[in-house]
Protein backbone atom coordinates (compact mmCIF):
# COMPACT_ATOMS: atom_id res chain seq x y z
CA UNK A 1 0.00 0.00 0.00
CA UNK A 2 1.27 3.50 -0.93
CA UNK A 3 2.86 5.49 1.95
CA UNK A 4 2.87 9.85 1.51
CA UNK A 5 5.76 10.92 3.29
CA UNK A 6 4.59 14.92 4.14
CA UNK A 7 5.99 17.72 5.64
CA UNK A 8 4.49 20.49 7.26
CA UNK A 9 5.01 24.17 6.71
CA UNK A 10 3.53 25.97 9.51
CA UNK A 11 2.60 24.35 12.44
CA UNK A 12 -0.27 26.47 13.82
CA UNK A 13 -3.65 25.71 13.84
CA UNK A 14 -4.38 23.86 10.47
CA UNK A 15 -1.47 21.60 10.95
CA UNK A 16 -1.34 20.76 13.79
CA UNK A 17 -4.91 19.61 13.36
CA UNK A 18 -3.76 17.61 10.86
CA UNK A 19 -1.23 16.28 12.92
CA UNK A 20 -3.43 14.91 15.31
CA UNK A 21 -5.77 13.44 12.66
CA UNK A 22 -2.90 11.46 11.16
CA UNK A 23 -2.36 10.35 14.46
CA UNK A 24 -5.27 9.68 15.93
CA UNK A 25 -6.83 8.26 12.78
CA UNK A 26 -4.03 6.73 10.60
CA UNK A 27 -5.33 3.77 10.70
CA UNK A 28 -8.73 3.88 9.80
CA UNK A 29 -7.55 6.66 6.95
CA UNK A 30 -5.47 3.93 6.01
CA UNK A 31 -8.08 1.06 5.21
CA UNK A 32 -10.54 3.55 3.97
CA UNK A 33 -8.58 5.63 1.65
CA UNK A 34 -6.07 3.05 0.34
CA UNK A 35 -3.05 4.99 1.30
CA UNK A 36 -0.87 5.80 4.47
CA UNK A 37 0.61 9.29 5.51
CA UNK A 38 3.69 9.58 7.79
CA UNK A 39 5.21 13.59 8.84
CA UNK A 40 9.24 13.47 7.78
CA UNK A 41 9.39 17.21 8.26
CA UNK A 42 8.09 20.35 10.38
CA UNK A 43 9.17 23.68 10.40
CA UNK A 44 7.18 26.53 12.35
CA UNK A 45 8.37 30.18 13.43
CA UNK A 46 8.12 29.25 17.19
CA UNK A 47 9.63 25.63 17.08
CA UNK A 48 12.51 25.64 14.54
CA UNK A 49 12.43 22.57 12.71
CA UNK A 50 13.13 18.88 12.50
CA UNK A 51 13.34 16.57 9.67
CA UNK A 52 13.31 12.77 9.84
CA UNK A 53 12.95 10.66 6.70
CA UNK A 54 12.03 7.61 9.45
CA UNK A 55 8.83 9.77 10.45
CA UNK A 56 8.54 12.12 13.18
CA UNK A 57 7.14 11.16 16.67
CA UNK A 58 3.72 13.04 16.32
CA UNK A 59 2.63 12.70 20.48
CA UNK A 60 6.28 14.65 20.93
CA UNK A 61 6.08 17.36 18.51
CA UNK A 62 2.26 17.60 19.57
CA UNK A 63 3.45 18.73 22.84
CA UNK A 64 5.97 21.56 21.61
CA UNK A 65 4.21 24.72 21.97
CA UNK A 66 7.33 27.36 21.35
CA UNK A 67 9.26 29.16 23.11
CA UNK A 68 12.50 27.62 24.57
CA UNK A 69 10.57 24.26 24.01
CA UNK A 70 11.91 23.93 20.38
CA UNK A 71 12.73 21.27 17.70
CA UNK A 72 16.28 21.98 19.06
CA UNK A 73 16.11 19.92 21.67
CA UNK A 74 14.60 16.97 19.81
CA UNK A 75 17.65 16.86 16.90
CA UNK A 76 16.22 19.52 14.92
CA UNK A 77 17.14 23.20 14.45
CA UNK A 78 15.71 26.22 16.53
CA UNK A 79 15.84 27.90 13.13
CA UNK A 80 12.66 27.06 10.52
CA UNK A 81 15.09 26.90 7.51
CA UNK A 82 12.31 26.70 5.74
CA UNK A 83 14.61 26.55 2.12
CA UNK A 84 16.76 23.25 2.97
CA UNK A 85 14.14 21.69 4.83
CA UNK A 86 11.69 22.30 1.79
CA UNK A 87 13.92 21.32 -0.99
CA UNK A 88 16.15 18.33 0.94
CA UNK A 89 13.48 16.42 2.78
CA UNK A 90 12.32 13.38 1.80
CA UNK A 91 8.65 14.61 1.53
CA UNK A 92 6.37 13.51 -1.74
CA UNK A 93 3.73 16.27 -0.62
CA UNK A 94 4.76 19.83 1.63
CA UNK A 95 1.79 21.15 3.39
CA UNK A 96 2.04 24.96 3.78
CA UNK A 97 -0.33 26.28 6.17
CA UNK A 98 1.95 29.45 7.15
CA UNK A 99 0.14 33.17 7.87
CA UNK A 100 -1.31 34.29 4.37
CA UNK A 101 0.05 38.13 3.55
CA UNK A 102 -2.01 39.52 1.69
CA UNK A 103 -0.10 42.03 0.04
CA UNK A 104 2.35 39.67 -1.90
CA UNK A 105 1.84 36.19 -0.63
CA UNK A 106 5.36 35.61 0.60
CA UNK A 107 6.87 33.82 1.76
CA UNK A 108 4.50 31.54 1.11
CA UNK A 109 4.56 32.10 -3.07
CA UNK A 110 8.54 31.04 -2.22
CA UNK A 111 8.12 27.35 -0.26
CA UNK A 112 5.49 26.92 -2.78
CA UNK A 113 7.70 27.37 -5.24
CA UNK A 114 10.82 25.63 -3.67
CA UNK A 115 8.72 22.76 -3.37
CA UNK A 116 7.05 22.22 -6.95
CA UNK A 117 11.13 22.88 -8.33
CA UNK A 118 12.13 20.04 -6.27
CA UNK A 119 9.50 17.58 -7.74
CA UNK A 120 7.24 17.71 -4.60
CA UNK A 121 3.29 18.26 -4.85
CA UNK A 122 2.19 20.97 -2.84
CA UNK A 123 -1.11 20.89 -0.76
CA UNK A 124 -2.08 24.73 1.13
CA UNK A 125 -4.43 26.23 2.56
CA UNK A 126 -2.47 29.75 2.48
CA UNK A 127 -4.63 31.69 0.33
CA UNK A 128 -1.10 34.02 -1.17
CA UNK A 129 0.28 32.08 -3.63
CA UNK A 130 -3.23 30.83 -5.05
CA UNK A 131 -4.49 34.35 -5.23
CA UNK A 132 -0.77 36.12 -6.53
CA UNK A 133 0.58 33.18 -8.30
CA UNK A 134 -1.98 30.73 -9.08
CA UNK A 135 -1.25 30.44 -12.67
CA UNK A 136 2.56 30.38 -12.15
CA UNK A 137 2.60 27.73 -9.69
CA UNK A 138 -0.04 25.82 -11.51
CA UNK A 139 2.23 25.53 -14.69
CA UNK A 140 5.37 25.13 -12.64
CA UNK A 141 3.57 22.31 -10.88
CA UNK A 142 2.29 20.64 -14.34
CA UNK A 143 6.22 21.30 -15.48
CA UNK A 144 7.65 18.95 -12.71
CA UNK A 145 5.01 16.45 -12.90
CA UNK A 146 3.81 17.33 -9.22
CA UNK A 147 0.68 18.52 -8.17
CA UNK A 148 -0.55 22.34 -6.93
CA UNK A 149 -3.89 21.44 -4.46
CA UNK A 150 -5.22 24.30 -2.77
CA UNK A 151 -9.20 23.54 -1.88
CA UNK A 152 -8.49 25.21 1.52
CA UNK A 153 -7.73 28.35 0.61
CA UNK A 154 -11.66 28.98 -0.14
CA UNK A 155 -14.20 27.96 2.33
CA UNK A 156 -11.79 25.90 3.95
CA UNK A 157 -12.68 22.28 3.57
CA UNK A 158 -16.03 22.66 1.98
CA UNK A 159 -15.68 21.64 -2.25
CA UNK A 160 -16.05 24.68 -4.03
CA UNK A 161 -12.70 25.07 -6.18
CA UNK A 162 -12.57 21.63 -7.27
CA UNK A 163 -15.85 21.14 -7.23
CA UNK A 164 -17.29 23.99 -9.57
CA UNK A 165 -14.11 23.05 -12.04
CA UNK A 166 -15.07 19.45 -12.61
CA UNK A 167 -18.89 19.55 -11.79
CA UNK A 168 -19.70 22.94 -13.67
CA UNK A 169 -18.10 21.38 -17.28
CA UNK A 170 -20.39 22.83 -19.76
CA UNK A 171 -22.15 25.64 -18.12
CA UNK A 172 -21.08 29.22 -18.56
CA UNK A 173 -20.29 30.97 -15.47
CA UNK A 174 -21.92 34.49 -15.46
CA UNK A 175 -20.25 35.44 -11.95
CA UNK A 176 -20.60 34.97 -8.73
CA UNK A 177 -21.60 36.25 -4.71
CA UNK A 178 -20.71 35.28 -1.99
CA UNK A 179 -20.35 35.33 2.03
CA UNK A 180 -16.32 34.36 2.12
CA UNK A 181 -14.96 35.16 5.43
CA UNK A 182 -16.72 33.15 8.70
CA UNK A 183 -14.84 35.67 11.18
CA UNK A 184 -16.87 38.91 9.46
CA UNK A 185 -20.06 36.57 9.54
CA UNK A 186 -19.39 35.51 12.74
CA UNK A 187 -18.64 38.90 14.20
CA UNK A 188 -22.02 40.47 12.15
CA UNK A 189 -23.67 37.47 13.83
CA UNK A 190 -22.72 38.19 17.76
CA UNK A 191 -23.01 42.18 17.28
CA UNK A 192 -26.77 41.37 15.81
CA UNK A 193 -27.07 39.44 19.32
CA UNK A 194 -25.65 42.43 21.38
CA UNK A 195 -21.99 41.63 21.92
CA UNK A 196 -19.49 44.47 21.16
CA UNK A 197 -16.85 44.10 18.00
CA UNK A 198 -13.89 43.89 20.07
CA UNK A 199 -15.57 40.88 22.33
CA UNK A 200 -16.83 39.03 19.20
CA UNK A 201 -13.46 39.04 17.35
CA UNK A 202 -11.94 37.69 20.10
CA UNK A 203 -14.45 34.80 20.01
CA UNK A 204 -13.81 34.34 16.23
CA UNK A 205 -9.90 34.43 17.61
CA UNK A 206 -10.30 31.32 20.63
CA UNK A 207 -12.34 29.52 17.73
CA UNK A 208 -9.92 29.30 14.91
CA UNK A 209 -11.46 31.27 12.58
CA UNK A 210 -9.86 34.92 12.57
CA UNK A 211 -6.31 35.57 10.55
CA UNK A 212 -3.19 36.06 12.65
CA UNK A 213 -3.64 39.56 12.46
CA UNK A 214 -7.93 39.54 12.47
CA UNK A 215 -7.70 42.95 10.51
CA UNK A 216 -6.72 40.76 7.32
CA UNK A 217 -10.87 39.36 7.89
CA UNK A 218 -12.19 42.59 9.53
CA UNK A 219 -11.28 44.93 6.65
CA UNK A 220 -12.09 42.68 3.69
CA UNK A 221 -8.23 41.46 2.64
CA UNK A 222 -9.54 37.66 3.14
CA UNK A 223 -12.14 38.25 1.11
CA UNK A 224 -10.33 40.11 -2.04
CA UNK A 225 -8.13 37.44 -1.73
CA UNK A 226 -10.65 35.35 -2.01
CA UNK A 227 -12.66 37.09 -4.96
CA UNK A 228 -9.31 36.93 -7.10
CA UNK A 229 -8.62 33.27 -6.34
CA UNK A 230 -12.24 32.51 -7.54
CA UNK A 231 -12.88 34.90 -10.34
CA UNK A 232 -9.34 33.80 -12.10
CA UNK A 233 -9.64 29.78 -11.18
CA UNK A 234 -13.01 29.14 -12.34
CA UNK A 235 -14.12 32.37 -14.76
CA UNK A 236 -10.52 33.14 -16.08
CA UNK A 237 -10.55 36.85 -15.65
CA UNK A 238 -6.80 37.13 -15.60
CA UNK A 239 -7.23 39.66 -12.44
CA UNK A 240 -5.09 40.94 -10.34
CA UNK A 241 -5.77 42.03 -6.20
CA UNK A 242 -5.68 45.68 -6.99
CA UNK A 243 -8.34 45.15 -9.82
CA UNK A 244 -10.77 43.60 -6.99
CA UNK A 245 -12.56 47.09 -4.89
CA UNK A 246 -12.15 46.12 -0.77
CA UNK A 247 -14.41 47.39 2.20
CA UNK A 248 -15.05 45.80 5.14
CA UNK A 249 -16.63 45.11 8.20
CA UNK A 250 -15.28 48.01 10.48
CA UNK A 251 -17.66 50.81 9.14
CA UNK A 252 -20.94 49.18 10.09
CA UNK A 253 -21.63 50.11 13.57
CA UNK A 254 -24.20 48.82 16.30
CA UNK A 255 -26.97 51.42 15.00
CA UNK A 256 -26.52 49.93 11.80
CA UNK A 257 -27.01 46.62 12.82
CA UNK A 258 -30.25 47.63 14.80
CA UNK A 259 -31.36 49.76 11.83
CA UNK A 260 -31.05 47.14 9.48
CA UNK A 261 -32.89 44.55 12.22
CA UNK A 262 -35.74 46.91 12.41
CA UNK A 263 -36.30 46.91 8.23
CA UNK A 264 -36.08 43.73 7.52
CA UNK A 265 -32.49 43.64 6.93
CA UNK A 266 -29.54 41.61 7.71
CA UNK A 267 -25.75 42.94 7.35
CA UNK A 268 -23.38 40.65 5.33
CA UNK A 269 -19.61 40.87 3.65
CA UNK A 270 -20.41 39.97 0.27
CA UNK A 271 -17.56 39.26 -2.47
CA UNK A 272 -18.77 38.99 -5.71
CA UNK A 273 -17.37 39.22 -9.29
CA UNK A 274 -19.26 39.79 -12.50
CA UNK A 275 -18.67 39.00 -16.36
CA UNK A 276 -18.94 42.43 -18.45
CA UNK A 277 -20.67 42.14 -22.03
CA UNK A 278 -16.73 42.91 -23.35
CA UNK A 279 -15.53 40.19 -21.19
CA UNK A 280 -13.97 41.58 -18.58
CA UNK A 281 -14.93 40.99 -15.27
CA UNK A 282 -15.59 43.62 -12.30
CA UNK A 283 -14.96 42.15 -8.80
CA UNK A 284 -15.81 43.59 -5.27
CA UNK A 285 -16.07 43.17 -1.75
CA UNK A 286 -18.45 45.34 0.74
CA UNK A 287 -21.13 44.97 3.24
CA UNK A 288 -24.21 44.74 2.39
CA UNK A 289 -27.90 45.11 4.04
CA UNK A 290 -29.97 42.31 2.55
CA UNK A 291 -32.78 42.01 2.69
CA UNK A 292 -33.72 38.50 4.97
CA UNK A 293 -35.63 36.75 1.84
CA UNK A 294 -32.18 37.17 -0.11
CA UNK A 295 -30.44 33.75 -0.47
CA UNK A 296 -27.42 34.22 1.66
CA UNK A 297 -29.16 36.61 4.67
CA UNK A 298 -29.74 33.57 6.53
CA UNK A 299 -26.27 32.25 6.35
CA UNK A 300 -24.98 32.39 9.80
CA UNK A 301 -21.85 31.92 12.20
CA UNK A 302 -18.22 30.82 10.36
CA UNK A 303 -20.84 29.25 7.59
CA UNK A 304 -19.80 30.37 4.32
CA UNK A 305 -22.03 30.10 1.09
CA UNK A 306 -20.99 30.87 -2.95
CA UNK A 307 -23.81 31.04 -5.63
CA UNK A 308 -22.71 30.81 -8.72
CA UNK A 309 -24.78 32.04 -11.82
CA UNK A 310 -24.76 30.06 -14.49
CA UNK A 311 -26.12 29.88 -17.96
CA UNK A 312 -28.35 26.54 -17.60
CA UNK A 313 -28.83 26.18 -14.75
CA UNK A 314 -29.40 29.64 -12.93
CA UNK A 315 -27.96 30.64 -9.23
CA UNK A 316 -26.01 27.07 -8.28
CA UNK A 317 -24.89 27.88 -4.43
CA UNK A 318 -22.56 25.97 -2.74
CA UNK A 319 -22.90 26.55 1.49
CA UNK A 320 -20.76 24.89 3.99
CA UNK A 321 -17.55 25.57 6.93
CA UNK A 322 -15.61 28.56 6.11
CA UNK A 323 -13.21 28.84 8.88
CA UNK A 324 -12.22 26.60 11.61
CA UNK A 325 -8.96 24.32 12.20
CA UNK A 326 -10.66 20.41 11.74
CA UNK A 327 -12.53 21.93 8.69
CA UNK A 328 -9.66 22.94 6.75
CA UNK A 329 -7.15 20.48 7.87
CA UNK A 330 -9.67 18.60 6.14
CA UNK A 331 -9.12 20.24 3.55
CA UNK A 332 -5.71 19.69 3.22
CA UNK A 333 -6.60 15.70 3.60
CA UNK A 334 -8.99 16.28 0.65
CA UNK A 335 -6.42 17.85 -1.62
CA UNK A 336 -3.98 14.90 -0.74
CA UNK A 337 -6.94 12.58 -1.58
CA UNK A 338 -6.99 14.35 -5.15
CA UNK A 339 -3.48 13.66 -5.80
CA UNK A 340 -3.42 9.85 -4.56
CA UNK A 341 -6.44 9.79 -6.69
CA UNK A 342 -5.14 11.40 -10.13
CA UNK A 343 -2.12 9.42 -9.51
CA UNK A 344 -3.94 6.08 -9.32
CA UNK A 345 -6.06 7.15 -11.88
CA UNK A 346 -2.49 7.78 -14.74
CA UNK A 347 -0.98 4.67 -13.48
CA UNK A 348 -3.67 2.42 -14.75
CA UNK A 349 -3.61 4.57 -17.93
CA UNK A 350 -0.36 3.49 -18.73
N1 LIG B 1 -7.95 28.68 10.43
C1 LIG B 1 -8.83 28.69 9.42
O1 LIG B 1 -10.04 28.59 9.62
C2 LIG B 1 -8.35 28.79 8.03
C3 LIG B 1 -7.05 29.13 7.74
N2 LIG B 1 -6.64 29.25 6.44
C4 LIG B 1 -5.26 29.61 6.16
O2 LIG B 1 -4.42 28.54 6.57
C5 LIG B 1 -3.17 29.05 7.04
C6 LIG B 1 -2.90 28.54 8.44
O3 LIG B 1 -3.96 28.92 9.27
P1 LIG B 1 -3.87 28.63 10.85
O4 LIG B 1 -3.19 27.36 11.10
O5 LIG B 1 -5.23 28.88 11.37
O6 LIG B 1 -2.92 29.83 11.27
P2 LIG B 1 -2.01 29.92 12.60
O7 LIG B 1 -1.70 31.36 12.76
O8 LIG B 1 -2.64 29.16 13.71
O9 LIG B 1 -0.70 29.11 12.19
C7 LIG B 1 0.24 29.56 11.27
C8 LIG B 1 1.57 28.99 11.72
O10 LIG B 1 2.52 29.27 10.71
C9 LIG B 1 3.74 29.57 11.35
N3 LIG B 1 4.56 30.37 10.43
C10 LIG B 1 4.31 31.61 9.99
N4 LIG B 1 5.26 31.99 9.11
C11 LIG B 1 6.13 30.95 9.00
C12 LIG B 1 7.31 30.72 8.27
N5 LIG B 1 7.82 31.64 7.47
N6 LIG B 1 7.93 29.52 8.40
C13 LIG B 1 7.43 28.57 9.22
N7 LIG B 1 6.31 28.75 9.95
C14 LIG B 1 5.67 29.91 9.83
C15 LIG B 1 3.37 30.33 12.61
O11 LIG B 1 4.38 30.27 13.58
C16 LIG B 1 2.09 29.62 13.03
O12 LIG B 1 2.35 28.59 13.96
C17 LIG B 1 -3.26 30.58 6.96
O13 LIG B 1 -2.67 31.00 5.75
C18 LIG B 1 -4.77 30.84 6.92
O14 LIG B 1 -5.10 31.99 6.20
C19 LIG B 1 -7.47 28.98 5.39
C20 LIG B 1 -8.76 28.61 5.61
C21 LIG B 1 -9.33 28.55 6.93
N1 LIG C 1 -9.91 33.86 8.58
C1 LIG C 1 -10.61 33.16 7.56
C2 LIG C 1 -10.21 31.72 7.59
C3 LIG C 1 -10.44 31.06 6.32
O1 LIG C 1 -9.97 31.44 5.26
C4 LIG C 1 -12.11 33.28 7.79
O2 LIG C 1 -12.51 33.74 8.85
O3 LIG C 1 -12.87 32.93 6.87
Amino acid sequence: MTTYDIALIGFGGVNRTLAKLIAARGEALRSELGFGLRVVAITDLHLGSLAKPEGIDLSLALRLDGGSDNFSGYGGSADTNNEAVIRNCTADIICEATFTIPEDGEPAVSHVRWALESGKSVCTTNKGPVAHRGAQLTSLAEQNGVHFEFEGAVMSGTPVIRLAKKMFAGLKLNGFEGILNGTSNYVLGRMEAGLDFEAAISEAQELGYAEANPAADIEGYDVQLKVLILANELLDAGIELKDVKRQGITTVTPENIQKATREGRRWKLLGTARRNPDGSVTASVSPIALHLGHGLAGVSGATNAVSFDTDLLGAVTVSGPGAGRVETAYALLSDIIAIHTDRTEMAANV
